[in-house]
């Protein structure tokens, strides 16, 4: 991702261009910069509140506001022109304070210490208002007698009149003034999101300008900067300040495929990552061409992360399947190539048995064709071939999560439960245990498979399985398409074997809702087809968006593994104070002795080391003391059989 814009060329010189000065300072503006937002619109939404005619002033104001920004008008007819808008009062002013202390912007507020530590050289300058400036301010750990920027005169009412005339910053290129008063004596640093703050940069008064684009982009401003600046930490980073992150997030991609909740999308843009987000699948060539520069990658179960896509993934870190399953996947290469897997085990559980249990009911009374047909106007009231479930023998195929939960609310219903796993499970209830998959298809009255999808579970059921059931048996599958043979399906409904059928997933699956669903299945009587829907409910989305996202955050903040499907799993303590090398290699011996000699052999203070393998890979991750020299990361890079390595501090 570029982040950095090429130099353009200021008006007048700049201040100073050799080396860094010994002094720097950081001059930074205040509205849509260290806020997220322009405080004069917020004061409107809280002084015109109620008033019919809100909507349009607040619209008026902010037009205004944008073209002062865009150096479309002077700053003292914006000001004047929003200030009359407003109609606001001094007992406004603490409300404003609050909704401004919640609007601090993402990477001020994870940068505090930047803004602590330097605050003898941090400067505000804005043409907003001390009133509200200061308190949202030194809460942060700026100095008061640092913030310049304009004061409100009121009325002895205490309605906002106006501004001070005196100040400035109540003036057409009022910034460039007061630096002017300020003669601060080393290189500045303008960062800003509007042009007033560019007229600093191109008055010869600053050294560089950054346009900040965190909370807004202005083309006009962003054309005349010397760099851009996603946020703070491409800022700090790109100055080699100290930062609360190793690398800036902005220039980490994420890319969220297949409609994942937008509560994923809102957690990985608070953290500030650059975040893509595609409503469909994609197939592997579309994914080939939109992985290269993906770090984080989130699907669902239509896109399949092959081999060959992750041969061409070279900056990707880790995968969420935004899913239970993950037979999308190719976990082994993911494993080889020292990407993390991690996915939601049981956030859409509940939902799948909701499904199944609804589906049973309906298909056992026969409703759907007696819906349909009554949709066709005919009135069919018969008992004939529909059943109560009370009684009847559910026949479960995988006990696993779904399974076992399904195996519960089907007893709350009165039916008698039996399954059978690959793994010996423990009976819930009074659930009975089959020791084969054909002894169980014999006994069962509705049958519902939950197995993984795994691929040896490919045609578990087909002819000869369909022949070991009972006639007129109701069969559900809300596990994985390729599971079932549909045309040993589509036969056993033909010939009455199988009296009703609830189908959710299939072995081909649209990639998106505009492509047709194919399917042999289609037309046949008494059978439920749902878009592979069994866990798509509002509360199974919303619990998968902010599931699997802590993850992968954590994986990503951390080095936590604990939940990952392919990687050994470390549950890792919080990083303070340290720096943290996580080395993921092939599970070769002696890795972690050769790590420990060039540790010692730099005299390196271990703080904290865990280790954890599995059959393919070793995961070593150790906390270090800040201070060490670069050639350590080097060379523990250079170790052979290393997969990847990541420094995080
Ligand atoms: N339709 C949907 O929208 C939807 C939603 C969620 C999950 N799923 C799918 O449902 C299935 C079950 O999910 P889960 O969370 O219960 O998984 P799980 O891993 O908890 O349970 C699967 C169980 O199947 C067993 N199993 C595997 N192969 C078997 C076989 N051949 N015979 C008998 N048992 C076998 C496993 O031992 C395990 O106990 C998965 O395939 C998952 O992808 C579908
Ligand atoms: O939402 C999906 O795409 C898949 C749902 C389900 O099959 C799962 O594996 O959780």
């Amino acid at each position: 991702m570029l982040t950095n814009t090429p130099p353009t060329t200021p008006a007048e010189p700049a201040r100073r261009s050799d080396g860094p000065a010994e002094q720097t300072y950081y001059i930074i503006d205040f509205d849509s910069t260290f806020t997220k937002v322009e405080a004069l619109d917020v004061l409107g939404e809280i002084s015109l509140a109620g008033r019919p005619e809100r909507d349009n002033v607040l619209a008026q104001i902010k037009a205004i506001t944008d073209r002062g920004m865009a150096g479309e008008i002077s700053l003292a007819q914006s000001l004047s022109m929003r200030l009359e808008l407003l109609s606001a009062h001094r007992d406004h002013l603490p409300a404003l304070v609050e909704v401004l202390s919640d609007k601090v912007s993402d990477s001020f507020q994870r940068n505090r210490a930047f803004l602590t530590e330097n605050a003898n050289n941090i400067y505000i300058v804005s043409s907003g208002f001390r009133e509200f400036i200061v308190p949202i301010v030194t809460a942060l750990g700026v100095r008061e007698d640092h913030v310049f920027a304009n004061t409100f005169t009121f009325d002895d009412k205490g309605n906002i009149t106006g501004c001070d005339p005196e100040n400035p910053l109540s003036k057409d290129r009022g910034k460039v003034q007061l630096m002017r008063d300020l003669n601060l004596d080393g290189d500045v640093y303008v960062i800003g999101d509007g042009y007033t703050d560019y007229e600093i940069r191109e008055s010869g008064l600053a050294n560089k300008f950054y346009a900040f684009t965190e909370n807004v982009m202005r083309p006009s401003v962003v054309e005349k900067a010397d760099h851009i600046a996603p946020s703070l930490d491409d800022f700090l980073f790109d100055n080699k300040l100290s930062r609360s992150q190793s690398y800036p997030k902005s220039r980490i991609k994420v890319l969220l495929l297949e409609n994942v909740h937008p509560v994923a999308v809102q957690l990985f843009e608070q953290e500030g990552f650059n975040v893509e987000i595609r409503k469909g699948a994609l197939d592997e060539d579309e994914l080939i061409e939109a992985i290269r520069d993906v770090s984080i990658l989130g699907i669902r179960s239509k896109t399949n992360v092959t081999r060959r896509v992750l041969e061409h993934a070279n900056k990707l870190m880790t995968v969420g399947a935004f899913c239970i399953g993950t037979n999308q996947i190719e976990l082994d290469a993911c494993t080889e190539r020292g990407i993390a897997v991690f996915n939601a085990p049981y956030s859409n559980t509940r939902s799948v048995v909701e499904l199944a249990i609804g589906e049973i009911i309906m298909l056992i009374r026969g409703i759907v064709p007696k819906s349909n047909a009554m949709h066709l106007g005919t009135w069919d009231k018969s008992a004939k071939n529909s059943y109560e479930v009370r009684g009847k023998k559910l026949g479960l195929v995988g006990y696993g999560n779904i399974g076992t939960q399904l195996s519960v609310v089907a007893e709350a219903l009165g039916m008698e439960v039996y399954f059978y796993d690959v793994v010996d499970k423990l009976a819930l209830g009074n659930a009975r245990k089959c020791k084969s998959l054909d002894e169980l298809l014999a006994i069962a009255d509705i049958i519902s498979l939950h197995t993984d999808g795994r691929a040896d579970n490919k045609n578990l059921i087909s002819y000869r399985e369909f022949g070991l059931m009972k006639n007129g048996v109701i069969f559900l599958n809300l596990s994985r398409g390729h599971v079932v043979d549909i045309p040993a399906l589509v036969d056993a409904v033909e010939r009455g074997k199988v009296i009703g059928a609830g189908i959710d997933v299939f072995p081909h699956e649209p990639k998106t809702n505009n492509e047709e669903f194919m399917s042999a299945l289609r037309r046949l009587p008494n059978v439920i087809l749902t878009p592979h829907i069994g866990g798509s409910t509002e509360e199974a989305q919303a619990n998968i968006g902010s599931f699997v996202p802590g993850k992968l955050l954590e994986y990503m903040n951390n080095g936590s593994t604990y939940g990952s499907v392919n990687f050994p799993e470390l549950q890792l303590p919080l990083l303070k104070g340290a720096h943290r090398l996580l080395h993921i290699h092939a599970n070769v011996p002696g890795i972690l002795a050769k790590m420990n000699t060039i540790f010692a052999n730099y005299h390196i203070n271990i703080q904290g080391q865990y280790l954890k393998t599995n059959e393919h890979i070793g995961y070593v991750i150790t906390d270090i003391s800040k201070e060490y020299a670069a050639e350590v990361v080097h060379e523990l890079r250079a170790i052979d059989n290393t997969i990847k390595f990541r420094l995080l501090y």
